[in-house]
């Protein structure tokens, strides 16, 4: 059944009953809360160190987050019927009490799904977390596969304003869905009337969670074990982004306590984008993601006192210079160039302890250099390493003199500035970033290091422009970061995190994969992306290779290729780009695809699941253009939710400066306000990731010439509406798109 007015009374009686239902639910979420509140005096006097009594007051807030009833999010979404006995012992139904009352022998197993577990007064459960084991039937019960339950029940939800101007949501409807019956019609869910309208539902803001209509193709890439690194290929508006988020929120709950001491992060293509997704992951209770990117992680250790005034990255790599740069072979020049400060030893190093002298000479300390260079241990746990075995060495003399010794003569002898000059000299300090200053700005050090793995004119482009005198003035690139980060890795290995989820990771350079396989560590990666969406020099060709250099070459590919955000007609403008941006070598393993033909069978195309009659409209300009753009933006704020105009970086001020001229008003995306104007202006190069009801794209021709990989560009920027795309253009369309 259906209602469409959220405020109306409905007359439907089960209408009525379910929104009592959800009434209790949120008190009883408000309940729960309130006993984490009147915490805070209980452990105020039990805990009497300063230490123990803030991290209780941070668990505490951090609980009370997670329990918050977010406006416009609503408590539950769903419910299943289960066979009697699937869930419950006989007496301990949802609805048991204190007595146990024996249930009808038929009556299901009745659970509702939502956001959060959520239990009553007496412990029972009201709501079951979307986490949890038993909810899993929600999201993957078919009619063949119907995993105990009767009836899949999903609400709908209308949003009003509150008494204090809040959003809230008031549930409209529900669909049921009888799996006893409907085994003729599996794909059902897919045809959802509450999912289209959900995907359809209009956009203000960052993007929303997902959480009550995850698909089983989505599902089971969310549930994945956390030792499972998965890499997943998706077309555009696939729900790549949001099975990342998901997937973080599940291996919370399910691994919490492993990961809360490791930790977690999801990594995105920059600002514009963590912005965007940053409501997700707290709408789904968990608030202590780590949310970055990839430029964040390569400047947040650098030392603040070197940090340049304009920020580290002050230049843009030319494609090639950026493509040798950010190439795995880098790793090796580095390594070369680090290891190449050892000294062959030429002095006797001497000790003295009262009257007596040790000596080392060299032929016995050569020994101890090469064994430790040779081992692959980090270069700073070496310089360490030498210290030991120097001062071990000295104390087997001693001792075959007859002297005593133990630990501390051996932490004495260490600490002598005699094997303190002495390491220092074979075995020098060395800092990451000055390492890298000093390899980019000599020409004769980096052919060194990088003999027979670059050419003379590849080692020239790598070079620092000007002549640098420190990490301060240097014009860094965000190669160059890498560069230093892995320097920084070679000397000192990081400890990684738990999990880390990485999306648009076909833009990163094996570098940059490299610096983010790190931050892993011994733990497990979630790779998203779609070969086809790379801009980037480096970008990715194919999954296996990218892998390689995140050091999880065993990672499970997965493929997503049902389209969610982009209707039919939209997407099959967009994917006659595909055989351009996106060759495909000529061993690809293809998927089938019967019932495609022409650029439509290509892998990376996606399979939209929805159909808008008008989504895609062709808007020619005669002449000046700002005309027929402000034409088009008034067009696209008719409709509903949000609106994005995208043009080429360099020609977008120009056109708000024309657009304004014509009274049309577009904040630039991250601006002050844009969170709530509907109209926003997105420069092509930070679209990706993003998405609104309708986009109005400038001059796909002028954002294809704009960089090498312009066509990648072009196809991300077409395929960012959710409803309706307009394009202007005064120039020819791109041919394929002619
Ligand atoms: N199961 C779903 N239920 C409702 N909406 C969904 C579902 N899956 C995806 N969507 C919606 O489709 C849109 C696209 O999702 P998302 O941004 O995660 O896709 P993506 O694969 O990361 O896209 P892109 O590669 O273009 O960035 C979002 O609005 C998302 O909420």
């Amino acid at each position: 059944m259906t209602a469409t007015d959220p405020t109306a009374v409905p007359a439907d009686p089960e209408l009525l009953a379910e929104r009592e239902a959800l009434h209790e639910a949120r008190a009883a979420l408000r309940r729960m809360r309130e006993e984490v509140d009147a915490t805070e005096l209980l452990f105020g006097d039990a805990a009497k160190d300063k230490v123990t009594d803030a991290a209780l007051r941070r668990g505490r807030e951090r609980r009370l987050a997670a329990l918050a009833d977010i406006p416009g999010a609503p408590l539950y979404f769903g419910r299943l019927d289960f066979e009697p006995g699937t869930v419950f012992l006989d007496e301990d139904a949802a609805d048991g009490g204190p007595a146990p009352v024996r249930r009808p022998s038929d009556e299901p197993d009745r659970i509702h799904i939502g956001r959060r577990h959520v239990h009553d007064g007496r412990g029972r459960p009201v709501v079951l977390d979307w986490r949890a084991p038993v909810s899993i039937a929600y999201y993957q019960a078919s009619p063949s596969e119907r995993m105990a339950v009767r009836v899949r029940r999903r609400y709908g939800f209308g949003t009003v304003t509150g008494p204090d101007g809040q959003p809230g949501s008031v549930l409209t409807a529900f669909e049921d869905e009888d799996l006893l019956v409907g085994a003729d019609a599996p794909e059902a869910s897919l045809g959802s009337e509450l999912l289209n309208s959900e995907i359809e539902r209009p956009r203000t803001g960052p993007m929303r969670d997902i959480v009550a209509t995850i698909q089983p193709e989505q599902d089971a890439l969310v549930r994945a074990p956390l030792g499972t690194t998965l890499c997943v290929q998706g077309a555009p508006g696939t729900g790549k982004t949001a099975v990342g988020l998901h997937r973080i929120a599940f291996l919370l709950y399910s691994e919490r306590e492993r990961l809360s001491r490791s930790g977690v992060a999801i990594i995105g293509p920059n600002r514009s984008f963590l912005s965007y997704i940053r409501d997700v992951l707290p709408a789904l209770g968990e608030v202590d993601v780590h949310q970055t990117t990839v430029h964040e992680l390569l400047t947040r250790d650098l030392s603040e006192r070197l940090r340049p005034a304009q920020g580290w990255v002050r230049r843009t790599e030319a494609p090639e210079a950026a493509r040798t740069k950010g190439s795995a072979v880098m790793a090796e020049v580095l390594r070369r160039d680090l290891w190449a400060h050892l000294r062959s030893p030429e002095e006797t190093v001497m000790v003295r302890r009262g009257s007596r002298r040790w000596r080392l000479y060299p032929e016995d300390v050569r020994p101890l250099l090469d064994e430790l260079a040779a081992r692959g241990v980090a270069y700073g746990s070496g310089r360490e390493l030498l210290s030991h075995r120097m001062a071990h060495a000295i104390l087997t003399l001693m001792e075959a003199e007859g002297e005593v010794c133990d630990d501390r003569t051996h932490a004495q002898v260490r600490r002598d500035p005699a094997v303190r000059a002495a390491v220092t000299a074979l075995w020098p300090k060395v800092e990451p970033l000055r390492l890298v200053l000093g390899l980019l700005t000599d020409p004769e050090r980096l052919a060194r290091a990088a003999g027979g793995l670059l050419t003379p004119e590849e080692q020239q482009a790598l070079l620092l422009p000007g002549k640098p005198r420190g990490p301060r003035t240097a014009k860094w690139s965000e190669e160059d970061l890498a560069l230093v980060d892995e320097a920084a890795a070679l000397i000192e290995r990081p400890s990684g995190l738990g999990h880390v989820v990485v999306d648009e990771a076909q833009d990163l350079s094996p570098m940059q994969c490299r610096a983010v396989g790190r931050r892993a560590g011994a733990g497990s990666l979630t790779v998203l992306g779609d070969i086809a969406q790379g801009t980037s020099p480096s970008a990715a060709r194919n999954w296996s290779t990218l892998m390689e250099h995140l050091g999880k070459p065993t990672g499970h590919l997965h493929t997503l290729d049902r389209g969610y955000r982009v209707p039919a007609q939209i997407i099959d403008f967009a994917a006659r780009l595909l055989p351009t941006i996106a060759p495909l070598p000529p061993t690809a393993p293809d998927r089938p695809r019967p019932e495609a033909s022409g650029f439509r069978s290509h892998p990376f195309a996606p399979v939209a699941v929805r159909r808008s009659p008008g989504a895609l409209r062709l808007l020619p300009a005669a002449g000046e253009i700002a005309p027929a753009l402000a034409r088009g933006c008034r067009e696209a704020l008719r409709g509903e939710g949000s609106v994005g105009l995208i043009a080429a970086d360099h020609q977008l001020p120009a056109l708000r400066e024309a657009l304004a001229a014509e009274g049309v008003d577009a904040p630039l995306l991250g601006g002050t306000g844009t969170d709530t104007a509907r109209l926003v202006a997105v420069p092509a190069s930070l679209a990706k990731g993003l998405e609104f009801d309708a986009v109005v794209v400038a001059e796909p021709a002028a954002i294809v010439e704009a960089e090498e990989r312009g066509a990648n560009r072009l196809y991300v920027v077409l395929t960012r509406a959710v409803s309706t795309l307009h394009v202007v253009h005064a120039r020819p369309l791109p041919a394929e798109l002619a």
